[in-house]
């Protein structure tokens, strides 16, 4: 196995149900996914983007095709995994940083360390999370007291609090206005420059996956497949500004096309 297939789909597809309810999802789809990473997934609604990621977390089990992971079928060994969703779903009797180290708490080796109330370090580490997305005077508070941007901080201080292999994005930033929601790009490209995690990012903003990604995979109608793969070459860090560069635009109106066709001309004047 090389890096270049850290996350490897072949000819995995998915069918749900049988007879008259019988519902094929994913045509057999082939990804390779080189670790560190920032994959976007776009397409039509139910396409298949969600699937791919339950497919990947294991939620799901393909009905045909491989999966691997770092080289080995898929449950060969443990996959750490965060995720995070356009529901921060912060539980609203524990704080925000308890939410946070939550994860430690569930999944090993760390558990045992929190059982073994060694959790200082633990605590530690959630604060300094927190302080890096700007969230360090919030970090006692409940998540009723936050705003839907800084639910959406802690969110991902969430999923990344245990270290992940794969950190897997489902429409993180669908809940919120457009300014807070470029506001959390910034935060997310920051903390995936610092900590060169692997991303899948599956979002209907195109100007998302342009700004945020390395890669953008296009998904055709259901049955879903990959049907354009783009490499995404503005530098890093990217500023903001970047979106309103005619090179931006040329890429998202492209992405535009591939998935709803090309857009139509104004009907003429009837009167
Ligand atoms: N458990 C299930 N049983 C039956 N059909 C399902 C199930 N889960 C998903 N599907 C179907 O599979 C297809 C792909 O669903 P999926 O959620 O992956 O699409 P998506 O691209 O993420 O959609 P959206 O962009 O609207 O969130 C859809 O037609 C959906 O109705």
């Amino acid at each position: 196995m090389t890096d270049d297939r850290f996350v490897h789909l072949e000819r995995v597809g998915v069918t749900f149900g049988t007879g008259k309810t019988r519902t094929e999802a994913l045509t057999p789809t082939d990804l390779a996914i080189k670790r560190g990473d920032f994959v976007a997934l776009v397409g039509p609604s139910g396409c298949g983007k969600s699937t791919i990621l339950k497919l990947i977390s294991e939620l799901l089990k393909p009905s045909t095709g491989n999966i691997f992971f770092g080289g080995r079928e898929l449950g060969a060994k443990p996959l750490r995994v965060g995720m995070a969703f356009q529901s921060a779903s912060l539980l609203p009797w524990m704080t925000v940083r308890d939410n946070v180290m939550l994860p430690l708490k569930i999944v090993p080796p760390f558990k045992k360390d929190y059982r073994a109330e060694r959790h200082r370090a633990f605590r530690d580490r959630a604060d300094a999370l927190l302080a890096q997305v700007g969230l360090e005077d919030f970090a006692d508070k409940s998540p009723w007291q936050l705003s839907g941007g800084m639910m959406q901080r802690a969110n991902l201080c969430r999923a990344l609090i245990h270290d992940p292999d794969l950190l897997l994005l489902d429409e993180p930033f669908g809940a919120l206005d457009q300014f807070t929601r470029e506001e959390l790009w910034q935060t997310l490209q920051d903390l995936w420059i610092d900590r060169g995690s692997t991303v899948i990012l599956v979002t209907h903003d195109l100007r998302e996956a342009a700004y945020l990604a390395n890669r953008i995979c296009v998904m055709s109608p259901r049955p879903g497949r990959i049907v354009e793969d783009r490499a995404v070459d503005f530098v890093r860090p990217r500023a903001i500004d970047i979106t309103f560069e005619p090179e931006f635009a040329r890429l998202v109106q492209d992405l535009r096309r591939l998935i709803v066709g090309a857009p139509k001309p104004p009907k003429a004047d009837a009167a």
